[in-house]
């Protein structure tokens, strides 16, 4: 069963067809990987599933639920969340405050700097919130600033805030850039882990051993158009690939 259908959708920058009829469909329970040369319209397609950019024609349903039209906040609240390229984390806040705001949000339906909250720190949301610490490694770190965590340390933080709020659908755009190789396969580890949830995933990444590493499915777009879709080894032979990306240099 699909969880996220795309049909049809085209989105144009003035003289620029950013995306050209792309379909897509993404299974519920997958690791579906978008990927493309730069320019492709992978982010351009991203955000069109969390409410920044609306299609100028086409349509994206969430759980059969149309999400043209819909606040960012609203596509959130019906359980897609986004991890950034750069974390968007407090940094002015312990981890442990970071992972409470937006379980907070979540279970109010509202995202407020509740300091009173976050002070007195509601059981349930305390013990959560330190549960998901746990499982992305940081609960040794939970009184620390976050703005002190190594960058790798950063994105697992951002990770932990999406998955305090219990998505269905999670989209991670390129989780390893900027990595050590040790940082970005113990972020494959832990994807593979968060995996045994039952989340869906989308990601968007540049690195193939990523990819390849994570995806259960992978589509690939090359100007603003979905070139080829398949399994990672039909993807990895596919000569319209091969090509899209300059004779093979990142396959
Ligand atoms: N807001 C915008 N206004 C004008 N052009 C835009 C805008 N956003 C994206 N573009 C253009 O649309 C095209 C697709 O961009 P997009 O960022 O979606 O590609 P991408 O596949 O995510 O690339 P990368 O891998 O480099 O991040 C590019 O040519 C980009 O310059």
């Amino acid at each position: 069963m699909s969880i996220l259908q795309v049909t049809d959708v085209n989105k144009r920058f003035g003289g620029l067809q950013a995306l050209d009829n792309v379909n897509l469909e993404v299974e519920e329970g997958a690791v579906h990987a978008i990927i493309g040369p730069n320019g492709a319209g992978k982010s351009t397609l991203l955000n069109c599933f969390v409410g920044r950019l609306v299609p100028d024609t086409g349509a994206v349903t969430f759980n059969g639920r149309s999400l043209l039209g819909i606040k960012p906040h609203e596509i959130n609240q019906a359980g897609v969340s986004r991890v950034f390229q750069t974390p968007e984390i407090f940094e002015e806040l312990s981890l442990i405050e970071n992972i409470m705001i937006p379980a907070f949000a979540h279970r109010d339906g509202a995202f407020r700097l509740n300091a009173w909250n976050i002070v007195t720190g509601e059981k349930e949301i305390r013990e959560k919130s330190e549960h998901i610490l746990e499982d992305v490694d940081l609960i040794e770190k939970k009184d620390m600033l976050a703005g002190s965590l190594s960058r790798g340390d950063k994105r697992r933080l951002e990770l932990a805030m999406c998955l305090v709020q219990d998505p269905k659908l999670l989209l991670l755009d390129e989780p390893t850039a900027g990595m050590s190789r040790a940082d970005t396969n113990n972020t494959i580890d832990l994807l593979k882990r968060i995996g045994e949830r039952k989340i869906t995933k989308i990601v968007i990444e540049h690195d193939m051993h990523v990819v390849f590493s994570l995806a259960h499915k992978i589509s690939v777009l090359a100007q603003g158009t979905v070139i080829a879709e398949g399994l990672p080894a039909e993807i990895k032979g596919n000569p319209k690939v091969q090509e899209a990306y300059l004779g093979g240099a990142h396959l």
